[in-house]
Formats: C-alpha cells, sequence, structure tokens
C-alpha cells in the first residue's frame, strides 16, 4: 500500500521523509531504508512533531523486518527497537509505537511477521490522520466565534499523520469559519513556528502573523489572543505536558490574562504510567542550536549554552486537553485515566 502524507510516504518497500531540517527554502525528499536510517532521520529532525516520529519509529522497523525476512522474529528485532527507541526521549508516541508493533510480532516469524508489522504501521499512519480530524471538530468547538489564537511549534501535517493536533484545530475552525486569524510564535531555537507553521498555514491561506516569542505577552496583554493552542510530547496521568521549550511560559501568560489553554493531542500521546510530569525525561541538545541560527553564527562559539528543547507545563495552568475522544476540561490524575479507559 502507498500512503502519501505531507511529510511521510510509504511506498509499501521504502518510506520518504521530507526533509524539516531545510523547510521552507528547500524541498528535499529523503529516502529510509532500514531501522537506523529511521533512527537517525528522528535524532537530526529531517522528521518531527510527536506523532510523526512514532509513525516513523514504526515504519523503520518494519523495513527492519522486511530486511530480515524468512529469519524475521522478534528477537531478532530487538536491536533495532533499542537503536530507535534512543533517538530521541520525550515524545511518547515512539514508545507507544514501538510497543504497539513489539505486541503485534508477538511469536510470529518470517513473511507472516513482516507483513503483520507493515500493515500494523500503516494502520498508526492513518488512525493517526482520523484522530487528528476527531480532535479537531472537539477544539473547534471550545473557540470563541472569530478567535485569533495564538500557536507554539508545528503541530501540522508535516507533524502528524496529516491534518495536525493544534494545528488541526485550526484548520477545522477555520473551515468552520470561526477562526479569524492566527498569531505563530516563531519557536527559538529550532525555529518550527516560522519555518513550518507559518508555510503551512500560508499555503492553506489562513491567516498568519509571525511574532517572535518575545511577543506573546504584549498580544495578550493588548487582548488581541482569544486562546492559546498547543500540541504536545507527552501527557501523564495528571495532566502535566510536555511540549515545545517555551510553551509553559504561554502558559503562565495565559493564566495571567484568563486567556484559555488548550492542549491538543492524540490519546498515543497520553501515558498513564507516569504520575506526573517531574519524571518526563527532557531532551538536551547540541548548544550550537542556540549559537547559530541556521548555520549562521549568532554568539561566541565557546559560550555556555542550556538547549532544552521541551518544558513541562503543569496540569493545572490546562484550561482543556483535547483528543479524538472529546474534550478533558481542567484535566487531573481522576478525568485523565477515565479518559484513557473509554473506548
Ligand atoms: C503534533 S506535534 C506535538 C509536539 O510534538 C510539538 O508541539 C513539538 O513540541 C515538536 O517538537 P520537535 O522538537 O519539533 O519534535
Amino acid at each position: 500500500m502507498v500512503i502519501n502524507s505531507a511529510a511521510i510516504r510509504w511506498h509499501g518497500d521504502f518510506l520518504e521523509l521530507l526533509d524539516q531540517r531545510v523547510l521552507p527554502a528547500e524541498t528535499l525528499w529523503l529516502p529510509i531504508h532500514n531501522s537506523q536510517q529511521a533512527a537517525q532521520a528522528i535524532r537530526d529532525m529531517v522528521v518531527r512533531g510527536a506523532p510523526a516520529i512514532g509513525i516513523t519509529a514504526a515504519y523503520g522497523l518494519a523495513l527492519e523486518a522486511a530486511l530480515q525476512g524468512e529469519t524475521a522474529s522478534a528477537d531478532n528485532l530487538a536491536a533495532a527497537i533499542t537503536v530507535l527507541a534512543a533517538s530521541r526521549p520525550t515524545a511518547v508516541n515512539l514508545f507507544w509505537a514501538l510497543e504497539r508493533l513489539q505486541a503485534t510480532a508477538g511469536t510470529l516469524q518470517g513473511v507472516e511477521l513482516v507483513n503483520a508489522l507493515k500493515k500494523d504501521a500503516e494502520a498508526i499512519h492513518h488512525e493517526d490522520i482520523a484522530a487528528n480530524h476527531a480532535l479537531g471538530e472537539h477544539g473547534a468547538a471550545l473557540l470563541p466565534e472569530g478567535a485569533t489564537v495564538y500557536t507554539h511549534c508545528n503541530t501540522g501535517a508535516l507533524a502528524t499523520g496529516g491534518h495536525g493536533t493544534a494545528l488541526g484545530i485550526i484548520r477545522t475552525a477555520w473551515a468552520q469559519k470561526r477562526l479569524n486569524s492566527v498569531y505563530a510564535g516563531e519557536t527559538r531555537p529550532w525555529l518550527q513556528g516560522s519555518r513550518l507553521t507559518s508555510w503551512e498555514l500560508a499555503n492553506d491561506g489562513i491567516p498568519v502573523t509571525l511574532v517572535a516569542d518575545s511577543t506573546a505577552g504584549q498580544l495578550m496583554a493588548q487582548g488581541k489572543v482569544q486562546a492559546v493552542i498547543v500540541g504536545a510530547d507527552r501527557i501523564t496521568a495528571n495532566g502535566d505536558t510536555a511540549n515545545k521549550i517555551g510553551t509553559y511560559n504561554l502558559a503562565v501568560l495565559a493564566k495571567h490574562h484568563g486567556i484559555p489553554f488548550i492542549v491538543a493531542a492524540p490519546v498515543s500521546t497520553l501515558d498513564p504510567a507516569l504520575p506526573d510530569g517531574s519524571h518526563i525525561v527532557i531532551e538536551e541538545r547540541d548548544g550550537n542550536e542556540v549559537r547559530q541560527v541556521q548555520g549562521k553564527v549568532v554568539a561566541p562559539s565557546e559560550v555556555s549554552v542550556y538547549n532544552p528543547a521541551f518544558d513541562v507545563t503543569p496540569g493545572e495552568l490546562i484550561t482543556a486537553i483535547v483528543t479524538e475522544r472529546g474534550v478533558i476540561q481542567a484535566p487531573n490524575t481522576d478525568k485523565v485515566l477515565a479518559h484513557i479507559r473509554e473506548q
């Protein structure tokens, strides 16, 4: 089966990833033939965004099984799973996808195992697209008519199977004529907001204004934002949410200004195994991402840098978590666990 989405093209016997490091200046598709290449692409952020990372890992493992052919077995895939699991630590979708494929593999062997893993990876891809459309509907209903919203990082078709999470809500609200416009924070240091979100929204004809991250407080103080909508990399049992660095700042600002702070994510991003955000492993990335902007030096090469890729927003600052199953208002442990148990 061939599945084409904005950043992930599955051809049945190999994968192509749209290189998000060079967007929007260049459109470059990189071929992926095995789990090592998939892990490298995730680590280097050729592909990024929690759901897209999970989908890529699933295809990477299926490709590895295909290379093993007759000898494919759960045991023989263990090393590939270890390599994929070590690619990035924070987005739970990566581990969720690998565990799901491991369960699918079970005691199957050879061609039967290969076919089962390919089918499951394709199902993960399709299910993510459907989840985004469903959560888009639930989330759009939360927005006041004619709202202008603020979003952070990139949570669109590039970060998911398609449509997007926070950007999925924005797309659906725009289609329903509920949305006035979007402020996109540029999202230093990797610039997902300026390079990816403003590009996706502009391509869709959705009015977007790009701002430096430090502009958010001024916008809220001026009454120019009616909701903040962001995605998530991992949501713990009590609703604490790891997302792109700077998300926590926005939640504090939104609380101060009485603006709804909405987190959008598929159920695969919920991690009931962790009681709260203090248990989330936060990835730290190379200091040169801060010392340089797209290869241009903007700081002394020897200056010390702290570059966490994510922060944790306490659940108590979150107005609502939106998934494909509906809305968790004022999340807490009882509500999140009940939501996960719902089918
Ligand atoms: C639908 S994507 C949700 C999150 O993964 C997104 O908000 C985010 O923080 C992405 O971080 P990134 O470092 O670009 O992978």
